[in-house]
């Protein structure tokens, strides 16, 4: 039995199936409510220690993952009902699932792809929590397993040993999650949006997390067909590493820039700058997280990245908040997020935050080659509204005497006003093709909602015109162009997007060698 869902990590895995839903052991209820309060004390108190030691032996995001669940454990907020609920009666484990339950159910309801995310979250903290108060709930994920389930906790990924393969299949899930963010960064396969169709939890399956589909039960030519895929797969990663070091060119000859797209500063500790041609997309609304961070945080992440890259570009996108990227406390409910207050018009709109994003990358800008894009323009005026703000800071820090410099402006290409009319802009210092949201809003498909994924094709004709219309614009007027959706690093669309004329890609570290030796078969 085969099921379709949408790749999150791409990759093969063939293995035994361990089910992510088995409930947590069953808790020993205690005499009162004075022991059952110092029970669940116990059992977060637990939790905390287990996640910290998880800390110690993490990197970048994942520490920071993990951090993030130890402070939601150490917030009243989150404890506070379920032991308000142990007061009137109930036992630890019930009040403790009933608080976090009714919490995810909020997070679930939102039409929001990030907040959904977030349910994820919340679950693993409830079932961490709830392990610890049983006796010994710990089911052990075995290796080299297929983790099938509703969703799957980060500290779930994080415990697992992928050293013998193994992938993840989610009914649920999101590409946008943090387990899909830390399988990405590791290889590790992973699809998500399987669907409610309940696969049998035992005996084999085979996971194609490059197209995007699980087969349970396999057919011996089903397996045959899939090793072949597996293997074809392996073939392409292996000989691609040879790749890596070496600069990207075409079968012909041509030349082709491939620079990296990050999302945290701690991304560029395991990339060696030497395989890049710097950073073409930094998005920085990650970095605002559940507190917008102020000037000196800011200022230290941009310039962190900026001595990484020595004198390569690092370009820097101004924060890209709202649609599929909420920010609490900065973006605002809308019925239709994606067509709605975000990106630039969000920053426009903010302005008090706004300035303290510009100030921290002024101040950065000494420290490397800083180039900096306004994301979701749809007119010229957004630009110069933007660039104005940007001079207006440069002559305060000036006048106060701080260091700084005022790096090239440019702008995202996603909108297709921009795409269709680029005459408009013909001052910015450079144009970034945002292939993901060009795509979507030139197909009218929603990039996070599966059952339109068919028609987000980058490939589609109309969308290609657009992006030849703009790599041609840039070469008349002698703009330079790149792209830095996630079409550069897909071996199947780097073909068209070299016919479309484009010479500058910037993709996920992961693809890099996938990307430059997809470039090498090029023949334009
Ligand atoms: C790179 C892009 O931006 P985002 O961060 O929205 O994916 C894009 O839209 O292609």
């Amino acid at each position: 039995m085969r099921i379709d869902g949408i790749p999150a990590s791409p990759g093969y895995a063939e293995g035994p199936l361990f089910d992510l839903d088995q409930p947590p052991a069953a808790y020993q209820g205690k005499a009162n409510a004075t022991e059952e309060r110092a029970a669940l004390e116990a059992a977060i108190g637990k939790a905390v220690s287990r996640l910290a030691a998880l800390v110690d032996a993490a990197d970048g995001d994942a520490a920071g993952i993990l951090e993030f669940h130890i402070a939601m454990l150490e917030d009243d907020a989150l404890s506070g009902p379920a032991f308000a609920s142990i007061g009137s009666g109930q036992p630890a484990d019930a009040a403790w699932r009933a608080a976090l339950d009714s919490e995810v159910a909020g997070y679930e309801a939102s039409d929001q792809d990030y907040f959904r995310a977030r349910a994820a979250d919340l679950r693993d903290i409830r079932d961490q929590v709830l392990r610890a108060m049983g006796e010994d709930g710990e089911v052990a994920t075995p290796q080299g397993a297929i983790l099938y389930g509703e969703d799957i906790a980060p500290t779930r990924f994080l415990e697992t040993d992928w050293s013998e393969g193994g992938g993840i299949a989610l009914k649920r899930g999101s590409t946008a999650s943090h387990v899909a963010m830390l399988a990405r960064s590791r290889g590790v396969p992973m699809v998500v949006g399987l669907g409610a169709t309940a696969g049998p939890l035992t005996g084999n399956a085979l996971l194609d997390a490059e197209h995007g589909a699980i087969v349970f039960s396999p057919s011996p030519a089903e397996v045959e067909t899939f090793r072949q895929s597996a293997s074809s797969f392996a073939d392409r990663q292996g000989a691609a590493r040879t790749f890596l070091t070496e600069p990207a060119v075409t079968k012909a000859g041509t030349a082709v820039r491939v620079q990296v797209n990050i999302a945290y500063p701690s991304d560029v500790d395991g990339i060696d700058i030497a395989t890049c041609d710097g950073v073409g997309l930094m998005r920085t609304e990650f970095l605002f997280g559940k507190t917008l961070p102020d000037e000196e945080t800011q200022y230290h992440a941009y310039r962190k990245v900026l001595e990484w890259a020595g004198d390569k570009p690092v370009t820097i996108r101004t924060v890209d908040a709202g649609g599929d990227k909420p920010v609490p406390g900065f973006t605002v409910e809308e019925t239709n997020p994606f067509l709605g207050l975000r990106g630039i018009r969000l920053s426009l709109a903010r302005r008090d935050i706004f300035r303290v994003q510009i100030r921290a990358l002024l101040r950065a800008a000494i420290h490397g080659n800083l180039k900096v894009m306004f994301p979701m323009i749809a007119t010229s005026d957004e630009y110069s509204q933007a660039a104005a703000l940007f001079v207006e800071a440069q002559g305060a820090l000036a006048a106060r005497g701080v260091a700084h410099r005022l790096p090239p402006l440019g702008i995202m290409v996603e909108v297709p006003s921009v795409a269709l009319a680029p005459e408009a802009f013909a001052d910015v210092a450079f144009f970034s093709i945002g292939s993901n949201d060009l795509t979507q809003y030139v197909m009218a498909a929603a990039r996070d909602n599966a059952a339109v994924a068919h028609l987000n094709s980058v490939r589609h004709p109309a969308v290609l015109r657009l992006i030849a219309a703009v790599a041609a614009f840039g070469r008349d007027k002698g703009i330079p162009v790149s792209l830095c959706g996630d079409a550069g690093g897909d071996p199947a669309a780097i073909p068209a997007l070299l016919e479309a004329g484009l010479r500058d890609l910037s993709v996920a570290p992961a693809q890099l060698a996938m990307a430059k030796a997809a470039i090498a078969d090029v023949a334009v």
